[in-house]
């Protein structure tokens, strides 16, 4: 890997110090940009679109930066082009980890996760219908169904559906801008836009989110009776759908059995085409976790493939946990991957009348995967904000949603202290209080993990 590329961090980092520059200048300004490419002493560098200040930026940093990376990666007479991501050849291939296509640049801008494509979706009887219809609308974007809705239950794999449509439309048209949200978001940024009370945000919200040619909204069932943003969102609609963008929208249950759901939203809903996902069978339980088998890297005894899969019928990212729960067990335990490894191990998620238990751990990995962060950083000792904030909200529904003792919870991450556990929760109980946002995410959270309630 060419050195610039491998110490880009460093040399951001280096930067920030040497100029002294605030958390929020070096958020903005520096971490964002990307190495397209080092040839020869030129270094090309990409800058977000979003972020306005291409010409900012190289007043200010251009020179900055080709001094660190002449001293950090020894290079005489560094010169730095910035450029944006239309500026980058569509699908080049740049060999560096680092390095960043047109594409996945895209793809990182609509918020998508690259694992989620058609590639990686196993198609059984409960989901066909619905891959078929997805890839439709990714093949004829605006022309085939309009809106789609998907809906299904917990962990079925409508997000992972969704981005492969997302992911397919970036590859395919060049030039389509392509929005993947969750209805949190959505509402999360409204309610800050609101907040900020000036007509210029209001404008940039609906800038955004009208001028793009497909928007996928997750977990709409989320915004139903939230009545600003529900009328936001109204309004969104109507512009993408009259202008032919294509809409798609994800939900737990069809448009009909929505109680609370207008009749304007309802017929909208239905003017397109809905898709259920319903629960995977056992051959399609099987193929999904020989998938991950082989996507991990890993050959297992075919006996605890299917004792997984025997026992965890409902919900794929459980599948998907009850694997990993196994493979780390073994790890840790430094033991081979057995039947009797995988019952021990999955002792507490698998209960004899098959009823969901509610586990730190579970608690934990649904939190880890909302804040798109690993249950690793949860249980660690990371200090970023990122982090930190994910921790204790992990900490207070641990307490809100079990009867775990304090100590225990402080063991299923990472070992903390209970004062610690104590502390987190006490802090969590304050803020929801005053942070809107916060509540609505607490209040997303609980549905996700104990959606009966
Ligand atoms: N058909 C499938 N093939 C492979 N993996 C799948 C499939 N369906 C779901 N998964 C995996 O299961 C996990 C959960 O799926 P996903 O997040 O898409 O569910 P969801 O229906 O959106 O859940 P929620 O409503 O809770 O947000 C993901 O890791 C996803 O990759």
């Amino acid at each position: 890997m060419n050195t610039v590329i491998e110490k880009w961090d460093e040399i951001l980092n280096i930067v920030k110090t040497e100029h002294d520059l605030s958390e929020v200048s070096f958020n903005t300004w520096l971490k964002p940009l990307k190495v397209y490419e080092v040839n020869g002493n030129v270094v090309t560098i990409i800058v977000p679109s979003e972020q306005v200040g291409l010409s900012y930026i190289t007043k200010k940093y251009k020179l900055p930066l080709q001094v660190t990376i002449s001293e950090v990666a020894g290079m005489d007479n560094c010169d730095v082009r910035f450029i944006l991501p239309e500026d980058v050849p569509a699908k080049k291939t740049v060999s560096s980890g680092n390095s960043h296509t047109a594409q996945d640049i895209r793809c990182e801008e609509a918020h998508l996760n690259p694992k989620y494509t058609f590639d990686t979706f196993i198609v059984g009887s409960n989901n066909k219908f619905a891959q078929a219809a997805a890839l439709a609308v990714a093949e004829s974007p605006g022309e085939a169904y309009n809106p789609l809705f998907i809906y299904g239950g917990a962990g079925l794999g409508k997000t992972h559906l969704m981005h492969s449509i997302a992911h397919f439309i970036i590859e395919h048209n060049e030039k389509s801008k392509v929005l993947y949200v969750t209805s949190e978001e959505f509402t999360n940024e409204l309610i800050e836009t609101i907040r900020n009370g000036n007509n210029s945000a209001m404008t940039k919200f609906r800038e955004k989110y009208r001028n793009i040619d497909v928007l996928l909204v997750d977990d709409i069932q989320f915004i139903i009776g939230k009545e600003s943003t529900q009328e936001e969102f109204f309004h969104t609609f109507n512009s993408l759908h009259s202008a032919k963008k294509q809409i798609i929208i994800s939900s737990d249950k069809p448009p009909k059995d929505m109680e609370i759901l207008e009749e304007r939203f309802r017929s909208r809903f239905e003017w397109g085409l809905i898709a259920d996902i319903t629960l995977p069978d056992y051959e399609t339980r099987m193929a999904i976790l020989h998938k991950k088998e082989e996507m991990d890297g890993y050959n297992i005894n075919e006996e605890v493939i299917k004792y997984i899969a025997n026992n965890i019928k409902s919900n794929i990212r459980e599948l998907e946990g009850a694997f990993n729960k196994v493979m780390a067990s073994a790890k840790l335990e430094q033991k081979d991957v057995t039947l009797e490894l995988a019952e021990q191990a999955l002792k507490d998620i698998i209960s004899p009348d098959e009823k969901r238990v509610i586990t730190p751990e579970y608690i934990i990995s649904i939190v880890a995967e909302h804040y798109n962060v690993t249950t690793a950083d949860l249980c660690g000792n990371k200090r970023s904000s990122k982090i930190v904030i994910p921790r204790q909200v992990a900490m207070y529904l641990c307490r809100e949603l079990t009867s775990t003792p304090l100590k225990s919870i402080g063991k299923s991450l990472g070992n903390r202290d209970h004062t610690t556990i104590m502390h987190g929760i006490e802090k969590m109980e304050k803020e929801i209080i005053t942070d809107s946002n916060l509540n609505n995410t607490i209040d997303i959270l609980k549905k996700k993990i104990n959606p009966q309630n």
